[in-house]
């Protein structure tokens, strides 16, 4: 059940503790508890996803967050390639995590993605080979909500209909989505049709697959756990913010961590419950880091400034940490985009009414029917400086998505006229950063610093985005449409692109690698390919953070197989 109150819960000892009901905790607490023989309590510091019409209705995702109720409010450090600017990396804070409140775009990336771990890790199991089958078991392939003919729009062969989590092809089309497929054709060298990402190529432009089913968001909360929530073998408790793990003892050498301690505020008592088995730490990229240091995993010199005994000194906890970049580019266009709609509050309620009515209509939209992932040529002067950071020969630079509204995380809409947006985001990004606490008070946000754009590969990545997305709209099928774009000249210098990308450049809000997995024996990284915490007992990391690199998608869906292995891995199926 899901409870408000420590007090609720059946007893402080549980076979599994899972710290976050996120992305994926929740599939971690629904596979161990597939198993009636295993006791299971969930941890979540925020609320619940009940009710919250935000987080059920597709095109309203942006609303969600930034500084609302049900994100975290994070922001990143100021960021000096940014002019200083300070951006919200939001976070989910609800059942659900963060995969309540995304854009739901739901790609896994590219098959190199997976080797590359495998190769990184030494463990063949997080291979493509392996790793694929996994989709099988995490998705439902689902209709689109308007019913229409998805022939050529992706790969059924690659797709599985009997998972947990139903997604789908967009279900409200868009007047430019005939003007993107036929850039496709006329621009077809540079903007390739990708038919299906799934195949493991990411390389070209194609529909975006979503998790969407039925006209509604697909979060791991109303899949995974709403399918073991009702069982007497697990435990949901709210509220609930973990401020550490507890050392209990000792195996092998290595402390164990299989309490674990929580409150629900700065001002309210702690509780600590523990594990007969394991605890999982599913807090994610951001707050798995900080529960290690506030528990004393981390890097020694950091820990001891914050007068915080080390119990393993892990000095990657944290490190690594990077992110996808986000350029959104604007066009004027004579209409029609949706813009309009979303002025209009009438139109808006009729829509609603619609949903409501239904699951039908444009509030089934997310933020784009269209994206693609591309490559620089071999021959790009940037590779005489610096090696091709992709995870492999047919992995992708930079992504491009297709928005018919606005769409600028942070900006307001102008108060007049249509937009397209083509966002270019940095897929390869060689900066790192990291987190770290700002105190010994876990209830005080840690220092969240990804050090944006400061490697000359990822300056040159936007760049060229900036140039490469006005040869996309220089496909005839955009001259009747596309008038100016906002905020940067036509033809704009290097100069004046640099310029602009320090302006207006933010977050996909994809931060990995705080907890990267690594090979058991390696001097680097925070998880051996099994997921367990090195140098302790007891404790595993399972969410984004384990990802050493960025995978060539947007993060969810590479999240989701991770879990999925992981949990096939702590159970032994
Ligand atoms: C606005 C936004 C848009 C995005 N759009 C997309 C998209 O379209 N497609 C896509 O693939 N990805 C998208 N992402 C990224 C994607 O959602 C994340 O990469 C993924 O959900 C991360 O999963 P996770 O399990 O690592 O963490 P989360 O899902 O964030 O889960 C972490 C959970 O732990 C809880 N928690 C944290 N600290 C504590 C603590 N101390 N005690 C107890 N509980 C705690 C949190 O409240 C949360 O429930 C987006 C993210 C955001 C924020």
């Amino acid at each position: 059940d899901v409870f408000q109150r420590p007090e609720q819960l059946r007893g402080t000892t549980y076979d599994y503790i899972v710290v976050g009901s996120g992305t994926a905790g929740n599939v971690i607490a629904a596979r161990l508890a597939e198993d009636r023989k295993n006791d299971v309590l969930v941890l979540e510091a925020g609320i619940s996803n009940e009710g919250v019409l935000g987080s059920q209705v597709p095109f309203f995702a942006p609303t969600l967050t930034p500084s609302t109720i049900y994100d975290w409010n994070y922001t990143y450090a100021p960021q000096p390639n940014l002019n200083g600017r300070v951006i919200p990396i939001a976070r989910g804070r609800l059942l659900g995590g963060s995969s309540s409140v995304n854009y739901m775009v739901h790609h896994y990336g590219s098959s190199e993605d997976y080797d590359l771990l495998a190769k990184l890790t030494g463990d063949s199991g997080w291979s493509w080979s392996n790793m694929k089958r996994y989709i099988a078991r995490h998705e439902k392939f689902v209709p689109p909500a308007d019913g229409h003919n998805t022939t050529g729009q992706y790969i059924p062969s690659l797709h599985s209909t009997s998972g947990v989590l139903p997604k789908s092809l967009p279900g409200y089309s868009l007047p430019i989505d005939s003007r993107v497929i036929a850039t496709t054709k006329e621009l077809s060298s540079e903007f390739p049709f990708n038919q299906d990402t799934t195949s493991g190529n990411v390389l070209g432009l194609g529909w975006v697959q979503s998790s969407i089913g039925g006209g509604t968001r697909s979060s791991s909360a109303t899949t995974y756990l709403a399918g073991v929530v009702g069982r007497r073998n697990v435990d949901v408790l709210l509220n609930a913010q973990v401020t550490k793990l507890v050392k209990t003892g000792a195996v092998g050498g290595k402390p164990s961590f299989r309490g674990v301690q929580f409150a629900s505020g700065p001002q309210s008592s702690s509780t600590t419950v523990y594990a007969r088995k394991e605890v999982i730490v599913s807090a994610g990229s951001i707050g798995t880091p900080q529960i290690l240091q506030l528990s004393g995993i981390g890097d020694k010199a950091d820990l001891a400034a914050k007068s915080i005994t080390t119990h393993v000194h892990l000095p990657s906890v944290g490190k690594n940490l990077s992110d996808h970049v986000l350029l959104p580019n604007n066009w004027k266009v004579r209409g029609p985009s949706l813009d309009d709609f979303l002025r209009d509050p009438a139109a808006i309620d009729a829509a609603l009414g619609q949903w409501q009515a239904n699951k039908t209509g444009v509030l089934v939209h997310g933020i784009t029917n269209h994206l693609g992932f591309f490559r620089f040529p071999k021959s790009a002067p940037i590779f005489k400086t610096i090696p091709d950071p992709a995870t492999g020969p047919t992995a992708s630079h930079w992504e491009l998505i297709v928005s018919s509204y606005w769409l600028v995380p942070g900006v307001a809409s102008p108060e007049t006229g249509n937009y397209l947006t083509l966002i270019a985001a940095l897929i390869s990004p060689t900066s790192r950063g990291e987190v770290k606490l700002a105190s010994n008070n876990p209830f005080d946000h840690p220092l969240i610093d990804p050090n944006l754009l400061s490697s000359n590969f990822d300056k040159y990545a936007l760049r060229e985005g900036v140039k490469s997305v006005r040869r996309f709209l220089s496909a005839k099928a955009w001259a009747d449409y596309v008038v100016s774009p906002v905020n940067i000249a036509a033809n704009p210098t290097d100069a004046e692109i640099d310029a602009y990308v320090r302006a207006f450049a933010s977050t996909v809000f994809h931060p990995v690698g705080t907890s990267a997995m690594s090979p058991a024996k390696a001097g680097w990284g925070v998880v051996d390919p099994q997921l367990r915490v090195k140098g302790a007992d007891g404790v595993r990391v399972v969410d984004a953070s384990v990802w050493p690199f960025l995978p060539n998608a947007h993060t969810q869906a590479p999240t989701y197989l991770v879990a999925e292995r992981a949990a096939s891995l702590i159970r032994g199926y």
